[in-house]
């Protein structure tokens, strides 16, 4: 306990942090979260600060979970940034303490956990909701929560078609070039998501660029931009019409302007369709509302612990 903290860098946690041992954990946390047991976690709604002078926000992120002893907080900042800025627009850290003594047994960079628990939580949305023979994946945003999504969707999942829009066709052809597979360029929202079963939004939007006329029925969006009260990447139209999951309650109807200003009703959190107490209503129009959960950061911190100790 008198040892000094573990840092551990971006690069180390992209080193040691592999979806096929994310997203089970990922989805025992959901499930413990959505039962509501204070005697297995506590996790608090996120505390915002507003950085008005520069457009952003800082989010604390604390989690305690007892009976895997995990006591662990995120800071996380993020920025409303202006077109062309190359400041990054998500920055974090993660420290694990020790929840006996107090000591910070580790400081990690939450750059990469935020991107990888955030597409592997909408990667298990997609598990339950999206349907059976999904064959067409359209990406909103070419961004880093792009590419994690690309990465989650395309390792666990296959898929006929990928397509990727941006605002500017430079960048969705860059994000193309980037990435291992074929991706298709589209140059509208309209073409990206025609037909499509899966629909990822990752974006800075602040006002919707989804629009529910535009998508085929049955189809499931994983929503993961828009995490003020007054930004929206989701017309209302959509919203109401679809079945909304999220990944907190408490969170969405605090945190959340998709689901606040269009009234949208939440039929379910992600952990309680795990623990089977909502259904997973697959052949209908789902949007899962990520917000992201302190309790995903917790989890993924202790495995990068454990994977870094193994491995140095
Ligand atoms: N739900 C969650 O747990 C998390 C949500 N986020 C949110 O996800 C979103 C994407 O994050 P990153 O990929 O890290 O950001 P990024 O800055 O790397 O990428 C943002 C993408 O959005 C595009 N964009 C910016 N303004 C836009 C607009 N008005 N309309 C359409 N596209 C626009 C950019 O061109 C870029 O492709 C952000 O809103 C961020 O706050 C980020 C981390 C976790
Ligand atoms: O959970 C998270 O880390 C974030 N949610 C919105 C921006 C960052």
């Amino acid at each position: 306990m008198d040892s000094p903290p573990i840092v551990i860098s971006r690069d180390e946690v992209k080193r040691v942090l592999r979806y096929i041992d994310l997203i089970p954990r990922l989805e025992s946390a959901l499930a413990i979260f959505s039962r509501k047991n204070s005697l297995e976690i506590i996790q608090p709604l996120r505390s915002v600060i507003p950085l008005s002078k520069y457009n952003g926000f800082l989010g604390l992120m604390p989690t305690y979970m007892e009976q895997e002893g995990i006591l662990s907080t995120k800071m996380v900042c993020f920025y409303k940034r202006e077109d062309g800025s190359t400041l990054p627009s998500t920055q974090a850290t993660v420290l694990l303490f020790n929840p006996e003594y107090g000591n910070v047994k580790a400081i990690i960079d939450g750059e990469v956990i935020t991107a990888m628990r955030t597409a592997a939580a909408s990667a298990i949305s997609a598990k339950w909701l999206m349907p059976a023979q999904a064959e067409v994946l359209a990406i909103l945003g070419t961004g880093n929560e792009a590419l994690s999504h690309y990465n989650v969707f395309t390792e666990i999942f296959t898929f006929k078609e990928v397509r990727v829009w941006s605002r500017t066709r430079e960048r969705a052809e860059a994000f193309s070039r980037s990435v291992a597979g074929p991706v298709k360029v589209c140059v509208t929202v309209e073409e990206a998501v025609k037909d499509a079963d899966a629909i990822v939004t990752v974006t800075r939007a602040t006002q919707p660029i989804l629009f529910g006329k535009w998508i085929k029925p049955g189809a499931h969006v994983a929503a993961v931009g828009a995490c003020r009260p007054d930004w929206r990447e989701l017309d209302d139209e959509l919203m109401r019409e679809a079945v909304v999951y999220v990944d907190s309650r408490e969170g969405a109807t605090t945190e959340s302007g998709d689901v606040i200003l269009s009234g949208a009703t939440v039929f379910a959190e992600l952990g309680e369709v795990l623990n089977e107490t909502r259904p997973a209503l697959r052949e209908k129009t789902t949007v899962f509302k990520s917000l992201g959960l302190g309790i995903e950061d917790a989890v993924s911190a202790k495995l990068v612990l454990e994977r870094w100790e193994a491995t140095e």
